[in-house]
């Protein structure tokens, strides 16, 4: 009989480019269902790999007040007994959450037809939907080692990130011709979370006279997010998401502007990238880059510049630091233990 697993996990790339480098290694001998919104970014990351998806209706879990909070719960209940269906038909042998608020309904609806449930969690401290999902978890695989006091001692285990294969196997000089960049001036390439950061795209964007001087820049600035007036800038690129080219783009890269999402800076790290990082701040997130990025800079993977006080002056300054002192961020990147790929741990897991 083939195994079966069914994915959930969605809202923002970060909550499914996991389950794709997963995904890659189990649709050889597992038969490979998806879970997720209607029409969430995970719909599209996810159709494009030819894999059965199945979108249920979920609501949104807030921590604020919103007149919606009243109508969400219906919705998380109506998500609830979709999946219930759809899961009671696939018959998965395990179910793998990656988190994010579609994931609540799916989790729930495994649990119910008593199905295994594995969840992951890419931060130190979980999200409120992996803090609801994990009363249901058979086990949870973290990515930090730091995040495993945060969880219930006898279902954490510590695997690091699931990180894409093709990410690894990038080719530089491909990278340089996408981006019709020359090979003989740096790279630095910006990356704002998968929905885009719109503060550092404007401080990027006016700090350019001035980068562009000494770097090339390849900007992903988030859909919706692109600057039409910048286009045919010499040494600029942007983009508002790059899916196949980005291993390239990567390769291509000499060091890397970013938000301290879980996922991206794991990457940059397994490809010894210095970066320079600016978490998201607390009053629009739980914190949890926050601490993700100290988690770097403590370990001298990185500098940390603050959102609310980000200057054009202080970006460039940190920009040109970090390019100049660039061999010794590699040297500590190399000399960490597990930082490439948490993937051969956690499909040991599964397939157990
Ligand atoms: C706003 C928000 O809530 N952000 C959270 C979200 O971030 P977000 O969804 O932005 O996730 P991450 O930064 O962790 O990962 C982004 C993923 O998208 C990929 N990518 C990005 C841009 C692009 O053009 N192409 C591409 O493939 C990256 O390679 C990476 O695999 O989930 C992370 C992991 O739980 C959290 O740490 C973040 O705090």
């Amino acid at each position: 009989m083939t195994k079966k697993i069914v994915f959930t996990g969605g809202g923002s790339a970060g909550h499914v480019t996991p389950n794709l480098a997963l995904i890659d290694h189990l649709k050889k001998d597992w038969d490979i269902h998806y879970i997720g919104s209607k029409t969430g970014i995970e719909k599209d990351l996810v159709e494009a790999q030819n894999i059965n998806y199945y979108g249920i209706s979920s609501g949104k879990l807030r921590r604020y007040f919103d007149l919606k909070n009243f109508k969400d719960p219906f919705k998380v209940l109506g998500g609830v007994m979709q999946a219930y269906f759809i899961i009671k038909k696939i018959k998965p042998t395990v179910i793998f959450s990656k988190g994010g608020f579609v994931s609540v309904p799916v989790v729930i609806a495994g649990w119910l037809n008593r199905i295994p449930v594995y969840i992951h969690e890419s931060d130190i401290t979980p999200g409120l939907a992996n803090r609801i999902a994990m009363k249901f978890a058979s086990k949870l695989f973290v990515t930090f080692e730091e995040a495993a006091n945060h969880f219930p001692k006898e279902k954490v285990v510590h695997t690091g990130a699931p990180i894409r294969d093709k990410l690894l196997s990038g080719r530089k000089q491909v990278g340089l011709e996408f981006l019709g960049f020359k090979s003989s001036k740096p790279v630095l390439l910006m990356m704002g979370g998968s929905l885009g950061a719109k503060k550092i795209n404007d401080v990027l964007r006016s700090s350019l006279n001035d980068l562009l001087k000494k770097f090339q820049v390849v900007h992903l600035c988030g859909k919706g997010h692109l600057a039409p007036e910048m286009e045919g800038l010499e040494g600029y690129r942007q983009f508002e998401y790059l899916n196949e080219e980005l291993p390239d783009v990567l390769a291509a890269s000499t060091i890397i502007l970013s938000r301290a999402g879980s996922n991206a800076i794991f990457e940059f790290l397994a490809l010894k990238k210095p970066m320079i990082l600016i978490p998201l701040p607390l009053r629009s997130s739980r914190g949890d880059q926050i601490l993700n990025a100290k988690s770097f800079k403590q370990k001298g993977f990185c500098e940390i510049l603050d959102d609310d006080t980000l200057s054009e002056d202080q970006l460039i300054k940190t920009i040109e630091k970090v390019y100049h002192d660039r061999y010794e961020y590699i040297d500590r990147m190399n000399a960490a233990p597990n930082t490439t790929n948490g993937i051969e741990k956690i499909l040991k897991l599964i397939t157990k």
